[in-house]
Formats: C-alpha cells, sequence, structure tokens
C-alpha cells in the first residue's frame, strides 16, 4: 500500500507487475495506491499483480479505512474507486464495516457475453457441465457451490473459469461450502491474482448468492482461509465487518526517484 496523498504517484501496468511480482518485487495480492479526492476522504487506485486496474477489493478498502480512521479519528470515512464510494465505519476492536453498496445481479453488468438466469446457470468447462452463480460487487464473481470447499480444484479449475468466455472482463472464482444457514466455508481463485488468502468483495457476492438460492439468512460468517468475514445483506446493500491487521508505521510515501 502506497499513500501518495502527498505526492503525485501513480504506476503504470508494469510498474505495478513489478511491485507485485513476489520474484522481483514487494510481492502482494493487490497493489493500493492512496491519491487525493475531492469527493471523499480518499482515492482508493486497485491493481492486480497482473498489472489490470480493477473496480473492488474489500479487503484493501478495510485496511485503507482503518488507516484513515487511526489518522482522522473518525468514526466514520469515505473512500472513493473507480466502481463508486464506499462508507466505512468503526466496529470497534480494530475491526472496521464497509458498506460495500448494492450488488449488481443483472448479466449485462456483471458484465456476462449472454443472457443467463445469474441466480443458476450452467458453464461449461472442457466438456464438464457446472452449476453457478454470478454477482458483481463492482468487480465480477462466479460462485460455485460445491460439498467441500477444501476439496475443490480451485488451483486448476479456477483459472479456467477466470478466463471463461463468458465473461468478457474475466472473474474472481469462489468455491463454498455451506456448514449451515449462518456459516458458509469459501476459497478463492482471483482474476489477475490467483489463490489468495481473502476476497473481501468475493465474500459479499458469495453472501448474496447463498442468499438468493435460499442457502443461508441475511447475516452470514464466511471462513476464508485468512480469517472469517461477517456478512449483513440490509435494504439492498452489502456490509462486511473484519478485522484488520495493518503492519504499518503510519503513512508513508514511496520515493519516486
Ligand atoms: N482480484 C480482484 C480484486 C481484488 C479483490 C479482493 N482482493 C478483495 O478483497 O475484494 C478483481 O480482479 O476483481
Amino acid at each position: 500500500m502506497f499513500d501518495a496523498r502527498k505526492q503525485r504517484l501513480a504506476f503504470d501496468a508494469t510498474q505495478a507487475r513489478q511491485i507485485a511480482d513476489r520474484r522481483r518485487g514487494i510481492g502482494c495480492d493487490q497493489l493500493i495506491v492512496i491519491e487525493p479526492s475531492s469527493d471523499a476522504d480518499a482515492f482508493m487506485r486497485i491493481r492486480n499483480p497482473d498489472g489490470s486496474e480493477v473496480e473492488a477489493c474489500g479487503n484493501a478498502t478495510r485496511c485503507v479505512a482503518r488507516l484513515l480512521l487511526d489518522e482522522t479519528r473518525k468514526q466514520k470515512v469515505t473512500l472513493q474507486t473507480v466502481a463508486g464510494i464506499l462508507v466505512c465505519e468503526d466496529a470497534g476492536g480494530g475491526a472496521v464495516t464497509v458498506d460495500m453498496g448494492a450488488p449488481e445481479l443483472s448479466w449485462e453488468r456483471i458484465p456476462m457475453a449472454e443472457a443467463v438466469d445469474t441466480n443458476r446457470f450452467t458453464l461449461t468447462v472442457e466438456g464438464e457441465s457446472l452449476t453457478a452463480s454470478a454477482v458483481s460487487m463492482g468487480n465480477p464473481h462466479c460462485v460455485l457451490f460445491v460439498d467441500d470447499a477444501d476439496a475443490a480444484p480451485v488451483a486448476t479449475l479456477g483459472p479456467k473459469i477466470e478466463n471463461h468466455p463468458l465473461f468478457p472482463r474475466r472473474t474472481n472464482v469462489e468455491f463454498v461450502s455451506v456448514r449451515d444457514k449462518g456459516y458458509l466455508r469459501m476459497r478463492v481463485w482471483e482474476r489477475g491474482a490467483g489463490i489468495t488468502q481473502a476476497c473481501g468483495s468475493g465474500a459479499c457476492a458469495t453472501a448474496v448468492a447463498a442468499f438468493r438460492r435460499g442457502l443461508t439468512r441475511d447475516h452470514v460468517e464466511i471462513e476464508l482461509d485468512g480469517g472469517v468475514l461477517s456478512i449483513t445483506l440490509k435494504d439492498g446493500h452489502v456490509f462486511m465487518t473484519g478485522a484488520t491487521a495493518l503492519a504499518y508505521s503510519g503513512t508513508f510515501a514511496f520515493d519516486t526517484k
């Protein structure tokens, strides 16, 4: 995460790839640059390790919000992304609640390449028919409900679905098993990043997809490899709460020389 509010700092796709590449750079799932904003407390620019600039990153939103809440001592801050403005609130004990906005459920706005019922559609991958759901939280998500997420072929099936022709802007892929109506286990293959420990926007998309299928209630705990997120669906919005383990010694700026 680079704090560029005090100086004009920008990374192109090549530089983002170099920084995010674990073999040569800092190594990360997303590169986040905090920029000034005239419409919110800050602008958050999000790049995947492959250099692609994306619309949402739930976990980064919580981390940047933590930084701003600590710095401003406010109870609530706003963060602008290319997809809109998010309201983030101190949830106590170091946790942050983000209003991730309203999910997008129409196939055209996910986006998908053809008309499907995004609640339940068939995806054919190398001759195998899979049943899936699709949700956008600003970024696209393809959610598959499986018997055991821990046994799901995330590393082999994830990239095939990420790059499936049905998703013209690619997609994040969630493999989910239902423990009960209030608890889900989720693993993720992220667009432009691969397998990660957690995907906040993916957890939000999963909660929406599960609720639409009648598998869960409107509040659910989602267990990811990196920890548990609490998701609440209320008034058409998706609220995500989770603790932040932010290793930062105050704000810092990147030397652009
Ligand atoms: N790979 C995602 C962006 C980061 C999402 C994830 N890290 C999160 O916490 O939401 C995409 O291309 O849409």
